[in-house]
Formats: C-alpha cells, structure tokens, sequence
C-alpha cells in the first residue's frame, strides 16, 4: 500500500492516539502525535505535516470544543491551506459545522468509523500534496542544467539562498552563457513566480522610447500614444523586472533609471502622478560594468544599486566537464524535437565537441547540435557533422591587446578614426560598425580628442 505524507494527530486520550496510530500505520509515512495540543503549535513550526486531526475537547468534563477551535485558528494563523480534521464528541454537529465555518477541512465523529476515517484523512492529505507537487513543478521542469563543474555547483547554491530575498542581483558572462535563462530561473525559485518575470532588453530600447517604454505614458502625451499605457516597470509590479545589456544603457538614462529604483515608483509619461512599484530587480551585461564606471560609461551609483549580489557566469571553455552533459540534453531535446530516434554522439564528436573553445558558449553549442541532428541520416552522429569555426583570436576580455594600456588605447583611438572615416562622421553608423552604443562613441572621441 502507497503511503501518504505526514499526519499530526493532537487528542489527550492516549488509548484513543494508540488506536488510531496503528490504524494509519499502513497509509502514512509519518505519524506525529501529541497528548496535549500546547506543543502544538512549536510541532508546527519543526515540520508540517499534510494533514491534523484535532481533538476538540481537552479538559475532561468540558466538551465546548471553544478549546479546540481556539486551536484550530492558531494552526490556520501558521499555515493558512493546512487541512485540519477535526475530531469531535458524539453528535456534536453544531461544533463541527462551527469548526467548518472557520477553516477546518471535515470531521469525524467519536466512536468513529475506521474505513471513514481513514479515508477523509487520506484526503484531506492529498489535497496537501496535489499542492506540493504543484508548487513544484516550475522548479523541476525548468530546462536550465547546471551542470557538473564546481564552480557552476557553487553557483547553484549561491542562487538557490539569494533567490528567495528580494536582493537586486547583477548576472555577468560572455555571451550566450545563459544570463537570461539563469534571471528566469531565479525568478522561478522566487515567491514572485506566480507572476510573469518581464524581460527587457536595454539595448535594443531607442532613446525616444525609453520612458515610455519603461515608465508608461498617459494617452495624448506624444503623438503616437493614442491610449494610457503602463511601461514594464508598472507590468512588473509584484514580479521581477529584468534589464537585459544594462551596459548598453546610454549614460544619460542611466540617471533616470536610479532615480526610480531609488524611489520606487514611478511617473507615467504625460502624468505627475507618482505609482509605487514593487519589483524584484535582475539585471545582465557581457560588458565589464566596473571598467566602464573608470571610463566614465556608467554611472557608480546605479552599479551599486543594481549588484547587490553579483553572479559571474563563467564561459563554458573555464567548465569544460559540463560541455557533454550539456550536448546530450540538447541531442535529447532535438532528437524529440525533430522526431528522430535518439542519437548517440560518435567518439571522433564527442572528442571534437571537449576541444572546441565555445567562444559563443551554451548558444554556440546548442545551434551546432540542433544543425547536427537535424542533418544526420544514421543512428550515430559523427564528427564531420560539426564543422566548428576556427577562431584564431581570443575573446575581448582574454584578448592580448588588453596587455599594454598604451597600446590598446592608441589601437582604439586609430580603429574610432578609421572608421569615422570610412563612414564619412555618421555616428550612428560609426557606433554600429564598432559594436559600440553612440553614447560610448561620444565618450571614447572626447577621450581621444577626436
Ligand atoms: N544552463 C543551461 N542549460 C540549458 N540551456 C542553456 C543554459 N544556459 C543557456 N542555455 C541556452 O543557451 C542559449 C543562450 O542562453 P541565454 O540567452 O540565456 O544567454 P545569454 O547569456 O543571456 O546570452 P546574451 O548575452 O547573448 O544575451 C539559450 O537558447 C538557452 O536556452
């Protein structure tokens, strides 16, 4: 017979605790009793069962269950959805219809009936778990994979005590690390998850749009607003609002940003009314954000404000133990994905794929297995199936050019004028060919007196 959670069985009838235990030995996997329901309620705050039979009377000769319901409201005052049954004297009704009225889940009444009582606890103890397992289910079906390398486990832990606080965090990595998967994982193991996390991505807002886009705007305030609407700032109200590229953020905006988060609310566009905001606040940048504060790129203020924890995703050359694990989850995935029988990665590939630096990271990795199972004709896929780039140079921040100031300022300043040049002075073209926003443009030709 499956066993059923925890039960907590409070009555100061010890020949009445004996019976029932063994009557539900056989359906729960744990069975707490108390003689007296003044532990009750530090019982409660050790562990929660999935279901309480109260009794309702405990000082003998007084049977106005007033005790017992005094009881039942401190058990709902700590866990709200806890079900309670209650254990009443015969033909009692009136008390247990009272105890209803104020949250208990059903009642048995004394001389009981085995086969009815077992059953309404077994119940009421399935609406527990339905409830577990639901709540459960958005962490277990995540499809984010943390991998084996110890760093990435140090991080798991890391995550798993900060996402429950409502601390602003700051993800770092190169691209295609997984910020933003490890923002929604963060937010999934929040209390905010019940909400939709709201994902911005700050690089991609133009200027003209950024209030609007994130504080709202009020209908008639500019042209195109033909109706009020709120910004995301608003729409991420009791969820968590992520700010994607944050380094991206022209300096100039960046201002109007922290004044916000400061004050935590916000003013629509074409309104002077202040709304308060409750947002738990993730942000992500592959830009080093501490060397563009010493560049003057971006304010000190909003980096204090924004990194309250800092999670550094390490690029997937520093894991390489968690490259396999990785390939086969999306060999699985693609595999369901495109219909095709589950393939197996050939040693030639899989000693191809632990070479590969992965400078795109899980990205990189992901296409290329996607690309692989949906060309290979066999049961096996080989190493010709990955014909992965050769990139002779590094990334930005190993890059050698980083060894000498001097160097790499003057190699700068002659890669800005070169292509102000060929540009014919269009910044906006210049910053696109660069990879740059316009506002680091600005700031780089003042530097360079350009
Ligand atoms: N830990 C992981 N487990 C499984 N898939 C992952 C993991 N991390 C990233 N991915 C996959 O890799 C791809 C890139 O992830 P994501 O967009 O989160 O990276 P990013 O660091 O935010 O990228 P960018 O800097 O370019 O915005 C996505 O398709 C995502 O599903």
């Amino acid at each position: 017979m499956k066993k059923t959670g925890n039960i907590l069985i409070v009555d100061d009838n010890r020949g009445v605790l004996t019976a029932v235990q063994l009557l539900l030995k056989p359906h729960f996997e744990k069975i707490i009793t108390l003689t007296s329901p003044v532990t009750l309620t530090s019982a409660l705050r050790e562990e929660t069962p999935s279901v309480v039979l109260l009794d309702m009377n405990f000082t003998s000769g007084i049977n106005s269950g007033n005790e017992g319901l005094f009881w039942l409201q401190e058990i709902k005052r700590l866990h709200p959805s806890l079900p309670v049954v209650l254990f009443t004297a015969y033909g009692d009704i009136d008390l247990a219809v009272r105890g209803i009225k104020e949250g208990a889940t059903d009642f048995i009444v004394k001389p009981w009936d085995n086969q009815k009582l077992v059953e309404t606890l077994l119940n009421a103890a399935q609406t527990t778990n339905n409830r577990k397992n639901k709540q459960s289910t958005p962490l277990t079906s995540s499809s984010m994979y943390w991998g084996e390398s110890p760093v990435m486990q140090q991080l798991r832990s890391l995550v798993e005590k900060v996402s429950v606080t409502d601390a602003n965090i700051l993800i770092t990595g190169e691209n295609g690390t997984g910020k933003e998967m490890l923002a929604r994982e963060i937010h999934t193991l929040s209390s905010r998850r019940s909400k939709e996390m709201i994902a911005v991505d700050m690089g991609a807002i133009t200027e003209s749009l950024f209030e609007s886009e994130l504080f709202g705007h009020m209908k008639g305030s500019f042209t195109d607003a033909y109706a009020d609407r709120p910004g995301k700032f608003e729409t991420a109200d009791h969820s968590t609002l992520f700010l994607d590229e944050i380094g991206n953020l022209p300096y100039h905006l960046q201002a109007k940003l922290l004044t916000v988060l400061q004050r935590r609310s916000i003013i629509r566009v074409g309104s002077n009314q202040s709304i308060p905001v409750n947002i738990r606040l993730i942000c992500a940048t592959n830009r080093n954000l501490n060397e563009m504060v010493q560049a003057n790129e971006f304010r000190e203020d909003l980096l204090y404000r924004i990194n309250t924890i800092h999670l550094e995703i390490p690029p997937l050359r520093k894991r390489p133990e968690d490259i396999l694990p990785l390939a086969e989850r999306f060999i699985a995935r693609f595999c369901k994905q495109y219909d095709k029988v589950l393939l197996r990665l050939s040693d030639a590939a899989y000693t191809r794929l632990k070479a590969h630096p992965w400078y795109g990271n899980i990205r990189e990795l992901e296409h290329a297995i996607e690309k692989a199972v949906i060309i290979c004709d066999g049961s096996e896929l080989p190493a010709e199936l990955f014909q992965l780039p050769k990139r002779t140079d590094t990334p930005r921040s190993e890059s050698s050019i980083s060894a000498e100031a001097a160097t790499l300022e003057e190699m700068e300043r002659k890669m800005i004028q070169k292509a102000l040049d060929t540009c014919n002075g269009n910044l906006s073209a210049v910053a696109a060919q660069l990879g740059i926003t316009r506002q680091t443009l600005y700031n780089k030709m003042k530097k360079f007196g350009l």
